[in-house]
């Protein structure tokens, strides 16, 4: 045994040994990892999934790790009593290709070359291979994210996949966690079900699937911390927990063990192996696994630079080594062996070598049952035609309605939480206020301070802009890879979450801008009449509401560097047409179509029509002897914005913003079509 210790700690392959004994020695070695582990034994993944006993049989009788599995099984509570185990699905692919353009002119780059391959159901499969492999992109294809640019075949039990029915049995686990990090963990899981599950499933029932998943993933305890405070290692088992809700029968994970320490690594291994074992088919690309975490997948396919090196069982890869003569040195992980095999550092000819006897995936020789390996035919003999239930295009489980009823609660929640950002609203619109307040102090009804009145309407124009535009470039980027996760993974429409989106910010926008514009209306002396106090809060309302649509189509389509960069550079033409320096008037013929689209010539023009228009009467002329301004009709002519114009403004804005939130959508739309 204290060879045995000393061996796995140094990552061993006994590569001299036959694939049996190879096993044995692999379940022996670990006993002595698991000794260490079992310091953790009160840790509710291990007991919940049942493996801490495992572990300690094991060190009891040195049995098989599978066969001790089952043996607590038989007398243990199931875990996931709320999930019933899933038909197993088999997948299969053939002479899977993936191009990816170059740019314009510089042609196309195939990542994927006609790789083949068989992932039996109720199996953990690892997809390895070396950094740029093609790992990645294989899950993607696999999983159906990817589809420009595909060429070949899925087979889904032996027939040709059918997206839109694979989806639904399917889902995504992102290497990053995207995650909403401002919510509890309970209260992730509860709009996760609320989403995910049917109006056929009761509030009990919903509870007690969260309640089983978070008991079975060790996260029961940390049901009410806040998402941003769990440790990596939560973080992933709580995106797998959102993504079991609707029980899928195939999980696609994209590095699920990266950036997490052992310990971590191997209760997130356990639990997936815990879940591959109930009938879910489990894909997930891995970098390079330790010796005990490789020996937990039942299946592993290794890529180098888009081919299959090998596919077989993890216990079958020291024997493959050795028939196609590159046997896996003494004391060396397997797994490190087939990756530096993989990385060309003993020679690009070995690479090819594999391939070749592996069939570029084709082979079943290394499988550890062979006659468990189904051909086509037989899988589709197996697992007869069903009956086509007529399902609609919508992938998602609840209807729209229901989708923007829990997006909005979602959002609330969010925006109560995340109260830095609503105080510094706030804030920043009373102290712009208040400043621009005292310089412009009564400059409303002052006949000698009209142009100074005019340059505050400007710069008011420009605080609703910039300020609401910027924080929704600023913000809305990093909202976007959890939007991408979520949507693929069937939570919820685009519309929904377009839709809650408008609606959520609204009522923190209306108070902003009315607080705003209370204090800036009062201080700076404009008319007391209420109806021009409503056409100016109009006017301002619409600009926030079209600054922020520019500003979401902005986040949506570009990161924040560009977003901030692009924000303020396309907003420089507005602000020249909006006949703030050069009037209407004076503005060139070749450049008079630029005021027709300025939004912000429509705002400057109703503003000035809400405080100068609608017959105001003669300024006060206090503060000078001559008064140039003092009859507004004469400003109103000489920075020619004439003639009551104010429901002409009012409309333009409102088509404005119709045109900008629509092409926003088609925005978002667009780069989730476009990621793809
Ligand atoms: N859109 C693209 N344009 C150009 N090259 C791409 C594109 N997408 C992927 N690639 C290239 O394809 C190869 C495979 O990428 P992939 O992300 O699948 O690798 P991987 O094996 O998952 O790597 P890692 O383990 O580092 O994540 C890489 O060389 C990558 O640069």
């Amino acid at each position: 045994m204290d060879i045995l210790q000393q061996e796995v700690r140094g990552g061993i392959a006994l590569s001299t040994l036959s694939s049996d004994q190879h096993a044995a020695v692999y379940n022996s070695t670990t006993v002595p990892l698991n000794r260490k582990d079992s310091r953790h034994l009160d840790h509710h993944v291990l007991n919940n999934t049942g493996h801490s006993n495992n572990h300690n049989n094991n060190n009891n009788n040195g049995g098989g790790h599978f066969q001790s599995h089952n043996d607590i099984e038989s007398h243990q509570i199931r875990p996931f009593q709320n999930l019933p185990p899933c038909e197993p699905v088999d997948i299969q692919f053939k002479d899977v290709s993936y191009c990816v353009s170059m740019g314009f002119r510089k042609g196309q780059k195939e990542i994927l070359h006609k790789v083949n391959g068989k992932f039996p159901g109720s199996q953990l499969i690892a997809i390895m291979g070396p950094s740029g492999a093609g790992k990645s992109t294989l899950l993607d294809v696999l999983s159906g994210y990817r589809r420009t640019g595909v060429e070949g075949a899925v087979y889904v039990n032996g027939r040709i996949r059918n997206l839109n029915s694979f989806r639904r049995m399917t889902c995504y686990i992102t290497q990053q966690d995207q995650l909403q990090t401002l919510l509890t963990v309970l209260e992730n899981m509860r709009i996760a079900a609320d989403l995910k599950l049917g109006p056929e499933t009761s509030k009990h029932e919903k509870e007690s699937i969260i309640e089983d998943i978070l008991t079975v993933l060790g996260l029961y305890e940390h049901q009410h911390t806040i998402t941003s405070r769990l440790s990596g290692g939560q973080k992933k088992r709580l995106s797998i927990a959102l993504e079991l809700i609707n029980n899928p029968t195939i999980m696609f994970l994209d590095e699920p063990t990266t950036g997490l320490d052992s310990y971590s690594c191997n209760q997130v291994v356990d639990l997936l192996k815990q879940l591959a074992k109930q009938g879910r088919t489990i894909i997930c690309t891995i970098h390079q696994p330790s010796a005990k975490l490789f020996q937990e997948f039942d299946q592993v396919y290794v890529l180098s630079s888009g081919e299959c090196m090998y596919q077989g069982c993890t216990t079958n890869l020291v024997p493959f080594l050795q028939t196609v003569d590159m046997p896996c040195p003494v004391y060396h992980n397997p797994a490190d062996y087939v990756i530096e095999l993989a990385c060309g550092e003993h020679g690009m000819d070995k690479i090819q070598t594999m391939v070749t006897e592996m069939g570029n995936g084709e082979s079943t020789d290394w499988f550890s049952d062979r006659s468990k390996v189904l051909k086509l035919e037989q899988l589709r003999k197996k697992y007869p035609l069903k009956k086509v239930i007529e399902q609609s295009e919508d992938l998602t489980a609840t209807s729209q309605f229901h989708q923007l009823e829990v997006l909005i609660k979602r959002g609330i929640i969010k925006a109560k939480r995340d109260a830095t950002l609503t105080h510094l609203r706030i804030g920043v619109n009373i102290c712009i206020a208040a400043m621009l307040g005292f310089l412009f102090v009564d400059a409303g009804n002052e006949g000698s301070r009209v142009l100074d009145n005019y340059n505050l309407l400007f710069s008011i124009l420009m605080h609703h802009m910039m300020a609401t535009m910027m924080l929704t470039v600023l913000t809305f980027p990093t909202e976007m890879g959890v939007i991408l996760k979520e949507h693929f993974n069937r939570w919820y429409s685009l519309k929904s979450y377009y839709l809650s989106v408008n609606l959520i910010d609204l009522p923190l926008s209306f108070f902003c801008c009315m607080l705003f514009t209370c204090i800036i209306y009062f201080m700076s002396g404009q008319p007391m009449e209420w109806f021009r106090f409503g056409m100016f809060f109009t006017i301002s309302f619409l600009i926030v509401l079209i600054a922020q649509s520019i500003g979401l189509a902005i986040g949506a389509w570009f990161n924040v560097v560009n977003g901030t960069f692009l924000g303020p550079v396309l907003s420089i033409p507005m602000m020249m047409f909006a006949g703030f320096g050069v009037t209407l008037r004076d503005l060139p013929s070749y450049l008079k179509w630029g005021s027709h689209i300025s939004y912000l010539r429509y705002g400057l023009e109703g503003y000035v029509n809400a405080i100068y228009g609608e017959n105001r009467a003669t300024l006060d002329c206090e503060l000078k002897p001559y008064c140039h301004y003092r009859y507004p009709a004469k400003f109103l002519s000489e920075i020619s914005m004439e003639g009551d114009q104010f429901w002409k403004d009012v409309y333009a804005l409102t088509g404005t913003l119709v045109l900008v939130r629509l092409l926003c959508y088609f925005a978002l739309r667009w780069k989730v079509i476009a990621v793809r």
